[in-house]
């Protein structure tokens, strides 16, 4: 990663019972995931490259050097923004005037991203002249992020910003950071503790434990690690990347193909043929047999090579890592399966996939 291009960030403090130590490189666009447990130092991350906390390191963003062992920005001197759980909106303006309180603080000439733009981005047209109260808690976080775009950031830092909002608004939402993912020029870093939101919006990712870092990369990669802590949650899984080839109107159905095998998921509206998707194929939804045995209620049969098994933290459960083509796969099985069936590296085995959900 060229140091022009990115974000690095070192940082070490300490608070009772607790020490931050971390050193990372992020990539310079798209979104960067900050996940793991409550506790772990996501937001003390996400304070220090704010200037909110002063730690001892170093940060540079894109090409300038916002700390180093004789610089520290102060936090109004950065050019970021910062979207919390709570959104702040001034509840006595309307949306408009909510928006361009931070479009005015900055100097036309220095404006990157125009009024206009932000609010079709999050969907606000209709909303400008409401007052905060009346919206639901999803159309809020819109305007919050809208607001913070405005005020042109070089770096974007949301902590947790839907974890505040019920089921149906964070599915509301995430339409939207899906496309500022795809359409901004400016990294975002995004504190989350939930795999499917990571799965669905990183395009990098750092899986943090006791204030360390113990992975960073490329989201599919490091999802499919296997020292990845989350390997051992019930929900854990692999992220993989493909292409929508077929619909069944039949069945309802869509054929998802990715590097490595297809499969059948449900059609969701809207789906159309050459769709990128990502989907999530969770480890306990994956079992293996040794034949090809289309007779049987599980449509998804992929072939695959078993390249790793290793002992869950779950006594008589363990963890197999298998490739199918280049695509890495988990499967959670009884270790007296992997037993019965000597399953070892190498060996060639059908997967039985119960269940392929998109990634959201
Ligand atoms: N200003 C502070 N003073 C003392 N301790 C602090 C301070 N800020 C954070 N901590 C402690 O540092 C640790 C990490 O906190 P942090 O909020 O960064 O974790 P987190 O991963 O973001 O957690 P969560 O997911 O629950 O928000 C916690 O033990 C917290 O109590």
């Amino acid at each position: 990663m060229s140091e022009k291009k990115s974000i690095s960030a070192r940082f070490r403090c300490a608070f009772p019972g607790f020490g931050l130590d971390v050193d990372l490189t992020l990539p310079g666009t798209g979104i960067t995931a900050l996940f793991g447990h409550s506790g772990c130092g996501k937001t003390t991350v996400l304070r220090c490259m704010a200037g909110l906390h002063r730690a001892e390191g170093a940060m540079t963003v894109l090409d300038e050097h916002w700390q180093s062992a004789d610089t520290f920005l102060p936090v109004h001197k950065r050019p970021l923004a910062y979207v919390f759980q709570e959104t702040h909106l001034f509840p006595h303006l309307t949306v408009r005037k909510n928006l361009e309180f931070g479009y005015r603080r900055i100097p036309a000439t220095d404006r990157q991203i125009g009024f206009d733009e932000a609010v079709n981005w999050l969907g606000l047209g209709g909303h400008l002249d409401r007052m905060p109260a009346g919206l639901s808690g999803g159309e809020r976080q819109r305007v919050a992020i809208a607001r913070a775009l405005l005020t042109s950031p070089r770096l974007l830092l949301m902590d947790e910003p839907m974890s505040a909002l019920d089921k149906a608004s964070k599915h509301d939402i995430l339409p939207y950071l899906e496309r500022l993912r795809d359409a901004l020029a400016i990294p975002i870093v995004y504190v989350s503790h939930s795999t499917a939101e990571v799965a669905r919006l990183a395009d990098h990712l750092v899986v943090m434990e006791d204030g360390k870092v113990l992975a960073s990369g490329p989201t599919r990669e490091t999802l499919a690690r296997m020292d990845n802590p989350f390997r051992l949650e019930d929900d854990a899984g692999v992220l993989v990347e493909g292409t929508i080839r077929e619909l069944d109107q039949r069945w309802h159905l869509a054929r998802f193909e990715f590097d490595g095998g297809s499969l059948w998921l449900r059609r969701d509206n809207g789906m159309k043929i050459g769709d990128r998707v990502r989907i999530q194929l969770l480890s306990r939804d994956i079992s293996l047999a040794l034949e090809e045995n289309p007779d049987q209620s599980i449509q998804n049969l992929v072939p695959a090579t078993i390249d790793r098994i290793e002992p869950d933290v779950t006594p008589g459960v363990s963890i197999v890592r298998l490739l199918a083509g280049p695509t890495p796969v988990m499967s959670r099985l009884t270790t007296r399966a992997v037993d019965q069936l000597a399953l070892e590296p190498g060996r060639q085995v059908w997967m039985q996939i119960k269940s392929v959900a998109l990634a959201d």
